[in-house]
């Protein structure tokens, strides 16, 4: 994050409240600053609140290794108008979480963030009488699970909410997918121009023709910009017509770069960046690198 030179300054919204996966993010992507934190209960609530000016950044998670983009934090970033100033990848390790004394067999309902449900089906699937219950974000599952004080009921979070809501680790590592990574963005209300800069976000549609989608992928081949994400989401009222939201490797600052976005946005019907920040290359992507050498089903 750039430096302000007024850091107590920093106010930051966050999906969750304390101990969530978005305050973990935040807290590493902001380690080196004292900021503000604002916990919000809903996605929207993070990018109005940034929207609106009531805090400088937002954090917010948009796409897991295991069940893809979040696709709510796409739409709602764009339709905002807010821009993205930076990525950080968290390794996500699920945990079946209850007070201390609870066993599985006392467990009737089960609280997560739907991401979390998801990312555990087959764990859950092993327990098909409990109730599954969709709520806020993992971290205010356990909050939950502490203050409803029962044996009868376990949150699905990490180990941080254990130990902030005093419940013990009932059954640790239940997330299907061992290599679990989540991405979280950094938005801000406007871009932020700094060195570094080399990943930009652009959303764009394509004209209503054969291969025109080919067509605009062609101009990141040729220009040797390095795709990382493609997301397709509907337009409101057109039918199966789609926002692309595209990730690319490259800076604002490299001429050949702008040469090459200009081109493209004179072949689209609707072009926007939203925005051009520095990709995380922290420990965490080198992991997924070589997780991604171990492939399969
Ligand atoms: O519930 C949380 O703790 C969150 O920060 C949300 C969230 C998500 O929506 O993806 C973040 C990371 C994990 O993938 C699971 C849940």
């Amino acid at each position: 994050m750039p430096n302000t030179g007024r850091d107590y300054d920093i106010t930051v919204g966050c999906f969750g409240n304390p101990g969530s996966y978005s305050d973990q993010a935040m807290k590493e992507s902001f380690a080196e600053k004292h900021i503000k934190p604002i916990y919000y209960d809903h996605f929207e609530d993070v990018v109005q609140a940034v929207s609106a000016g009531v805090v400088r950044y937002g954090v917010l998670p948009i796409e897991n290794s295991s069940t893809g983009g979040i696709t709510e934090v796409y739409d709602l970033i764009h339709r905002y108008d807010c821009r993205i100033v930076g990525e950080q990848y968290v390794r996500i390790e699920h945990h079946l979480l209850a007070l201390p004394g609870t066993t599985l067999k006392d467990i009737r309902t089960v609280y997560s963030h739907p991401q979390g449900l998801a990312q555990c089906r087959d764990f859950l699937k092993a327990h098909p009488d409990w109730q599954l219950q969709p709520y806020f974000s993992t971290s205010q599952s356990a909050e939950r699970v502490q203050r409803e004080g029962g044996h009868d009921a376990a949150a699905i979070g990490n180990a941080i909410s254990a130990e902030l809501y005093h419940l013990q680790v009932l059954v640790p590592h239940i997330n299907d997918n061992t290599t679990n990574f989540t991405r979280f963005v950094i938005v801000a209300l406007h871009t932020e121009k700094r060195d570094g800069n080399n990943k930009i976000t652009l959303v764009l549609t394509v004209r209503h023709r054969p291969g025109a989608l080919y067509h605009v992928l062609g101009y990141f081949f040729y220009a040797g910009m390095n795709m990382t994400h493609l997301e397709s989401r509907p337009i409101k009222g057109r039918p199966f017509e789609y926002f692309f939201h595209i990730d690319v490797i490259g800076s604002l600052d490299d001429p050949g770069v702008v040469k090459t976005l200009d081109e493209l946005a004179g072949n689209c019907n609707y072009f926007k960046i939203l925005g051009n920040y520095p990709a995380d290359t922290g420990g965490t992507t080198d992991e997924i690198r070589t997780d991604r050498r171990n492939v399969g089903p």
